[in-house]
């Protein structure tokens, strides 16, 4: 009966261990589950806060250079001048949200701030009477520049904020540094900062915290977040603010990771699982559930009655345990992968779209510099206007610094223009130079350079007047009266070989001199299909396809270099995107459209494959807002799933095909010597006792096996082989006494002849014989002559001792072959001559006669006194009609003639009996 009650304790005792091992397997899987999951954990967070200190330092140098520029205006008055202040600051807290205001102290003392409004506190404050703030206006003097104070609260509404600050000085004399004059100070809000860098505490997966106050560093004063949590195991990530200094930024997982709490739930699940499986196993084994895992019983999987080879059964086995492995593995791996491909494609989508991002608004930032670089140099008086050879050098060695641009150039007011040139299109590259002038009559001419940035020849000349103050850049920086973007439009340069075939777009700037009189407009282009020529760079080996855009949908560029614009006329009508020859870009059109988002990403379906989209939308200072496109395709990233998934089943196949050879290696290691086993076992039961070659089996129950079956089966062979001994030796005594019963069965017991029986076989197959060979067969009867007389005068026992000495007598006449002497019955005998004639027969009947009276056995009542035969004799050659008894029949009756003859005689078939010759008698 099942149940628990009869287990053995040992059986209790490996469910208990199963259990505690199960338990602590489990216990020690889901702490290292968990130490994984921190580890994982901590890099996720590192890498968070590396963008975040990243971007922090971005901005915060982006606003130290800001800051650094407002400063530079004070520099060459060294005095307030709040109307040319006023508009940078407004600028500034215009264009960066986090700004709270812009101040100036003269001294220590705030004399502007902008805005006013909010920041009243501000105007008129000491810096020496706040400490916290003295702290960082104090360092920015010593350093001599720009310093990032803080965070402390601030003046107007103590709330925590980051001061840029950068100190101006009076000029150096003799060689002395120049005292200080006063202060540039860009205050931001702390907490914008932090939410700009993706550490708004509300959403952060981690806790905080943030130390290194005025840039002190690793060990400087906590100012943000809880830091005792610098005392325990935590990321740190350091951010190096512009010009020195450094913050660190601090972080451990949030306690509440409800994913790996999740996932260490599974982990005691399973593990609970697999321990009560086993327990469940081992109580079966034990016999807890019927007669269970006892000896003699089948698997329970397998049907009654079915039996398998031990070959199949240790593969089976195997498959059994590899194919789940496998299947599992092979998913979980594939899972993985696949996990990982689309992290991956997101985040390599992602990094080569900021990666173009930047580049694209560096690359932007070029014609701004190199015009704010001629304004300025115009208003400091060392612009060469008016020496044109040395405007167009200077512009060459601008235009040589960056690969990219395709004019450094100026308008003069009288509509000259001088030009430094990078050829868009054309084989020749050598840099240009371009004037047309005055004295030419506005006719363009194109000089090629060479090395040292001289004019080496003339290359074209225009075909028209090319008067500047047409051309659209030069109008541009008339309306707006300050540095700005002017829309895209076709060159008007001809030049023979049609190098400036093209579209550009740049900055231009109104040019002043010294004393503020308008000397004409500088200018800083870039070709659009150089434009495209940069992204095709920038996306070279991505497989990416990158465009540039206007909002009206406008293409500025594209790395497919598709056209974007055509001709109509003399007219260049541009390409939106939703016309381009591109169909990647042309798809891209559609959800860019849809979207007012300043950036965003979106599946593009397109018949050859799927693409991911991914686009960002910035606005050029001064300028307009423009679109970076970049277009991925899937397929770039499914292949690298797929190829995955192709490994995991090319290894799964490989580990399989090797599992199944060391399957059939070993289930043949173990199973040939079983089976020679089985072979040996068949063979001793049919009975073969020939010694069995056994395959040597190292496995030591089966040799021990074999060493038994040896002893057993030479064991047996002895039994066998001393019982088959007895069985001969009882078979051969056996036959002689059945020999000796078949000769008892032919011998006249008394005579020790052969009796009537024996006479009868032999008569009949010898007359058969005679018969076969047709010759003659005779027969003698003989009878003992008074007998009767003999007994009663001698007594039985004599008659018997009588008839003894007769027989012999008889016997000892005949011996031939083939002839047989035998009792015939009573005092009579017979013999059986074959091939014999009644003559020969005869003759022997007579030397019988002879020879019995020549023993002379007395007998008293007998007329010849002693003991004497008369003998018939009949021959014959046999035929098939006539029986053998017929023989006998004539020989008895030649016989009573000779008895009526007189006896001691011989009478023969002839009926003539033949007496005894006298001296015989
Ligand atoms: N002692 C002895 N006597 C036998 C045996 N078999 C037959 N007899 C005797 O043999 C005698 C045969 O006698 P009968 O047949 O009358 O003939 P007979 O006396 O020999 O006279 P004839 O044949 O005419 O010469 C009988 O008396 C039988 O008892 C035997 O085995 N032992």
């Amino acid at each position: 009966m099942p149940g628990f009650r009869h287990l053995e304790a040992k059986v209790w005792a490996s469910v208990v261990l199963a259990l505690c091992l199960g338990a602590a397997l489990t216990v020690a899987i889901a702490q290292y589950d968990r130490r994984l999951g921190e580890r994982s954990q901590s890099s996720r967070i590192e890498v968070r806060l590396q963008a975040a200190a990243f971007e922090l330092e971005r901005t915060l140098s982006a606003l130290a250079q800001l800051n650094h520029d407002v400063a530079a205006t004070l520099l060459p008055e060294r005095a307030i001048t709040t109307a040319k202040l006023r508009p940078l600051a407004e600028k500034l807290v215009n264009d960066h949200r986090r700004i709270i205001d812009v101040a100036v102290s003269h001294g220590l003392e705030v004399v502007f701030v902008h805005p006013v409004e909010g920041n009243e506190a501000v105007l008129g404050m000491h810096f020496d009477t706040r400490p916290e703030q003295m702290e960082g206006v104090r360092r920015a003097i010593e350093r001599r520049d720009t310093v990032i104070a803080g965070p402390l609260p601030l003046v107007q509404n103590g709330r925590p904020g980051v001061i840029v600050r950068t100190p101006v000085f009076h000029p150096a004399t003799d060689g002395e540094p120049g005292a200080f004059w006063g202060m540039v100070s860009t205050v931001v809000e702390f907490e914008g900062l932090l939410e700009d860098a993706g550490l708004s505490s509300a959403d952060l997966p981690f806790t905080l915290a943030i130390r290194g106050r005025e840039g002190s560093g690793a060990q400087g004063p906590p100012f943000h977040g809880d830091a005792a949590l610098f005392r325990g195991t935590h990321v740190a990530v350091d951010v190096a603010l512009p010009a020195g200094g450094r913050w660190r930024l601090g972080a451990t997982p949030r306690a509440d990771d409800s994913e790996a709490a999740a996932r260490i739930a599974r982990i005691y699940t399973a593990g609970a699982a697999i321990s009560l499986a086993l327990a469940l196993l081992l109580l079966y084994r034990g016999g807890a559930f019927g007669s269970g895992g006892g000896a003699g019983r089948l698997h329970p999987f397998l049907p009654a009655g079915v039996r398998i080879g031990i070959r199949a059964f240790l593969i089976g086995v195997s498959l059994l345990v590899l194919l789940p492995i496998l299947a599992i593995g092979g998913w979980v791996s594939y899972r993985n992968a696949q996990q990982s491909t689309e992290r991956f494609s997101q985040a390599l989508a992602r990094e080569i779209g900021d990666r173009l991002h930047d580049r694209v608004a560096a690359f932007f930032e070029v014609p701004r510099h190199f015009v704010a670089f001629n304004v300025e140099q115009a208003r400091a008086g060392l612009l060469p206007y008016e020496k044109p050879e040395d405007l167009m050098r200077g512009f060459l060695s601008q235009i040589r610094q960056q690969p990219l641009l395709t004019f450094v150039s100026m308008g003069t007011a009288d509509g000259q223009y001088y030009a430094a040139s990078r050829p868009p299109h054309g084989a020749d590259k050598a840099l240009r130079m371009l004037h047309s002038r005055a004295a030419d009559d506005y006719v363009m001419h194109i000089f090629r350079t060479d090395q040292t940035g001289r004019s080496t020849s003339l290359m074209s000349t225009g075909k028209g007047r090319f008067d500047a103050r047409r051309r659209p850049w030069f109008e541009a920086a008339l309306d707006s009266g300050s540095l700005a973007w002017y829309p895209a439009y076709r060159y008007a340069i001809n030049d023979a070989e049609g190098a400036y075939d093209t579209m550009g777009i740049g900055m231009s700037a109104p040019l002043f001199d010294p004393h503020g009189s308008f000397i004409g407009v500088a200018t800083a282009d870039v070709a659009l299909s150089q434009l495209s020529e940069f992204l095709r760079e920038l996306t070279a080996g991505t497989q990416a396809t990158a465009f540039i855009a206007e909002t009206n949908g406008l293409m500025l560029a594209n790395s497919a270099l598709a056209p974007i614009y055509r001709l109509d006329g003399e007219e260049a009508v541009r390409i939106p995107l939703a016309e381009s020859d591109s169909p990647l870009i042309r798809a891209a059109a559609r959800p860019l459209a849809a979207s007012a988002q300043p950036e965003g990403s979106a599946s593009l379906p397109l018949g050859n494959g799927n693409f991911l989209f991914e686009w960002h939308r910035f606005t050029l200072a001064q300028g307009p807002t423009l679109t970076i496109g970049l277009i991925l395709p899937t397929a770039h990233f499914e292949a690298m799933a797929s190829d995955t998934l192709r490994n995991i089943l090319y290894l799964a196949l490989a580990v399989m095909i090797l599992s199944l050879m060391i399957g059939l290696f070993v289930s043949d290691w173990v199973a040939r010597p079983l089976r020679s086993l089985s072979r040996a076992s068949s063979r001793l039961a049919r009975g073969d006792w020939q010694p069995a070659s056994h395959e040597p089996s190292p496995i030591r129950e089966v040799a021990a096996l074999f060493a038994t079956m040896d002893s057993m089966a030479a064991q047996l062979k002895r039994h066998t082989e001393t019982l088959e001994h007895k069985v001969r030796e009882r078979t051969e005594e056996l036959e002689a006494a059945n020999h000796k019963l078949a000769m008892l069965s032919l011998t006249d017991g008394l005579t020790g002849i052969s009796n009537r029986r024996h006479f009868d076989q032999m008569l009949h197959s010898e007359w058969a014989r005679a018969l076969r060979a047709a010759q003659p067969l005779a027969i003698l009867m003989i009878d003992i002559d008074l007998f009767k007389k003999y007994n009663d005068h001698y007594g039985h026992q004599a008659g018997d001792e009588c008839l003894i000495r007769v027989a012999h007598a008889i016997q000892s006449c005949v011996k031939r072959a083939g002839d047989l002497a035998a009792r015939y019955g009573g005092e009579e005998f017979a013999v059986i001559c074959a091939e014999s004639d009644l003559e020969k027969a005869t003759a022997l009947a007579s030397i019988l006669c002879h020879a019995v009276a020549a023993q002379a056995l007395p007998h008293m009542l007998s007329p010849h006194g002693r003991v004497t035969v008369s003998i018939g004799v009949a021959a014959a050659v046999p035929a098939p009609e006539v029986a053998p008894e017929t023989l006998l029949r004539r020989a008895d009756e030649a016989l009573y003639r000779a008895k009526a003859g007189g006896r001691n005689r011989v009478d023969a078939e002839t009926g003539n009996p033949q007496p005894l010759p006298a001296g015989r008698a």
